[in-house]
């Protein structure tokens, strides 16, 4: 045997021992979900795509939902709008709407998209309004079990993942942009306004369950679901969808519609769904190759799936 051989040994180990693991995954879907504040540079973009079109070739069907909370709340303050979150989610006037659809959808999908069809005729993009993928009526906030107006936000009441479908069985990478279509025609003839801001995390888990995906992976800017956040930085590797029931009434900020959206998966046919360090560049591979997995799991309650982890 040459020696040139023996150097690339261990980079064929490191193959197969993801076989496993993609062997379990071959065909199945996984709907991955980017945050805005794991976009923080160019490099890490990068490896995102590099990551989601290695999962293609190696044979699952990557569909990305994207976030872009930070990078709306920059151009409202360049327009000289104010940005207000309440539990968790962006109290949407009209105005800040078209704005949101704007930076979503014209800015933040192009990028990814331009950045997975560096590898090849792969991504398509389009919004939660193409061919009715998702429909909406208003959501109103629970603030200390008080039901808060906090504009155009939506509710999810329908998916209807057929053209999602379609594009995954032409080997493409469908790259969605969390905008929904109003369920009432009227409100939906009224131009932009007639549209529904809905929080990324929630809509990418409504469309795992809707896709019927394998995992739900949430790429974020923290390690995982933090214990004791934030006085520690204990994570929680692994936890049921009671266990996390539990805990939902004291999680905080971005992390209520992350681990509600996790829970909804779970609880609707999804096997695992994994809260992950997208800062961290191949977090999604890492996830892949490290036994115990990287982040925080939320499994079902009777983990009966074989091969779920
Ligand atoms: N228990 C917790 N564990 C981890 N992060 C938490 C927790 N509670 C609240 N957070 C906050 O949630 C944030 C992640 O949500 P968010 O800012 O919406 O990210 P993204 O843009 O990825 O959706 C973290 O940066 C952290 O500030
Ligand atoms: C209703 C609501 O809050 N919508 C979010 C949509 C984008 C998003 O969720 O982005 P991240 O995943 O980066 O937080 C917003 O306007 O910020």
């Amino acid at each position: 045997m040459s020696a040139r051989k023996h150097t690339a040994l261990p980079k064929a180990r490191t193959l197969i021992e993801a076989l496993p693991w993609l062997t379990r995954h071959h065909g199945k879907t996984v709907v991955i979900k980017f945050g805005g504040n794991a976009m923080v540079d160019e490099e890490l973009k990068r490896a995102f795509a590099q990551d989601v079109v290695f999962l293609r070739h190696a044979g699952l069907r990557p569909v990305v939902v994207h976030g872009g909370g930070p990078q709306i709340s920059a151009q409202l303050d360049l327009l000289g709008l104010e940005s207000e979150f309440k539990g968790g989610l962006r109290v949407t006037t009209p105005e800040a709407m078209n704005v949101v659809r704007m930076v979503l959808a014209g800015q933040v999908q192009r990028e990814l998209v331009g950045l997975l069809n560096e590898h090849g005729p792969l991504a398509v993009g389009m919004t939660g309004e193409d061919a009715h993928l998702m429909t909406a009526t208003k959501h109103f906030a629970d603030i200390d079990g008080e039901r808060v107006d906090i504009g155009r936000v939506g509710e999810i009441t329908a998916i209807d993942p057929g053209a999602v479908q379609a594009m995954l069985d032409d080997g493409r990478i469908p790259v969605i942009s969390s905008i929904a279509r109003s369920s009432d025609a009227e409100d939906a003839a009224s131009g932009a306004s007639g549209v529904f801001n809905v929080n990324a995390d929630t809509a990418a888990a409504a469309l795992a369950a809707a896709l019927g995906a394998e995992t739900l992976m949430v790429l974020t800017d923290v390690e995982g679901l933090y214990e004791d956040w934030p006085n520690s930085d204990e994570v929680i590797s692994r936890l049921t969808a009671t266990e996390l029931e539990k805990l939902l009434p004291d999680l905080a900020s971005g992390m209520v519609p992350k681990m509600r959206g996790c829970l909804h998966a779970v609880r609707n046919g999804v096997h695992t769904a994994r809260v992950i360090d997208g800062r961290v560049q191949h977090s999604i591979l890492l996830e892949i190759f490290t036994d115990e997995g990287i982040g925080t799991m939320v499994v079902p309650d009777a983990n009966t799936i074989e091969g779920a982890a």
